[in-house]
């Protein structure tokens, strides 16, 4: 049974299709690569994680690859606590992608700011690389959203993906916020 003090966490895994979503999640749940590519429909992995000394139950929802077209609903929203937003380093049109999708999960949020985590996948192939890092990490500050480049081949930064994520997630919690001073607060006596 869970203890009372883990976290429940749902993070939502986004990004056009073919990019390596599924292959970074089941590198991260299972622990080997999947080669062949086998379109997602949409699948919810749970793993429990511990993390500077939390423990955390996390959902990790696997979206079907997205396009411009695609329609967002509920499910990417409520309940959601943070997002991956997954683009491949050999993929251009998948990087503009994750800027597309990314406004259109804050328009649909009515927010400024969602947690979340920018990754360019896929790293391993250095030689078709399209995406380079310097940008891809100066989108991400001005998002104010982590950014980390992974291969899911090579198990490299998997892991790390998720780690940054819930610390994305624990820098936004309403906990977070209550140590921080008030401004401008207005009390009725
Ligand atoms: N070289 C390399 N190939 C990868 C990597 N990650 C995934 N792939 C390959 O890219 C293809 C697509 O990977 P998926 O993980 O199925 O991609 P997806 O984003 O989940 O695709 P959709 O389900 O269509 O959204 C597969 O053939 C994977 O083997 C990686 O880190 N390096």
């Amino acid at each position: 049974m869970a203890a009372s003090s883990t976290r429940k966490r749902k993070i939502v895994v986004l990004g056009s299709r073919s990019v390596g979503k599924s292959s970074l999640v089941i590198q991260f749940i299972e622990n080997h690569f999947v080669e062949a590519y086998h379109p997602t429909i949409e699948n919810t992995f749970s793993k429990a994680v511990v993390y500077k000394g939390v423990e955390y139950d996390c959902d990790i929802v696997d979206t079907a690859g997205q396009d411009e077209y695609s329609i967002l609903n509920s499910k990417h929203a409520i309940g959601v606590h943070g997002y991956v937003f997954v683009y491949s380093i050999a993929s251009r049109r998948s990087f503009d992608m994750v800027k597309i999708i990314y406004d259109k999960i804050i328009d649909f949020c009515g927010k400024n700011e969602i947690p979340c985590v920018i990754v360019g996948a896929k790293c391993d192939l250095q030689s078709s690389r399209q995406v380079q890092p310097e940008e891809a990490e100066e989108f991400a500050k001005t998002k104010q959203a982590a950014w980390v480049e992974t291969s899911a081949k090579n198990n490299i930064n998997v892991g790390r993906v998720f780690e940054l994520c819930l610390a994305e997630i624990e820098k936004s919690s309403p906990h977070n916020q209550a140590n921080q001073p008030q401004p401008n607060r207005c009390i009725t006596m």
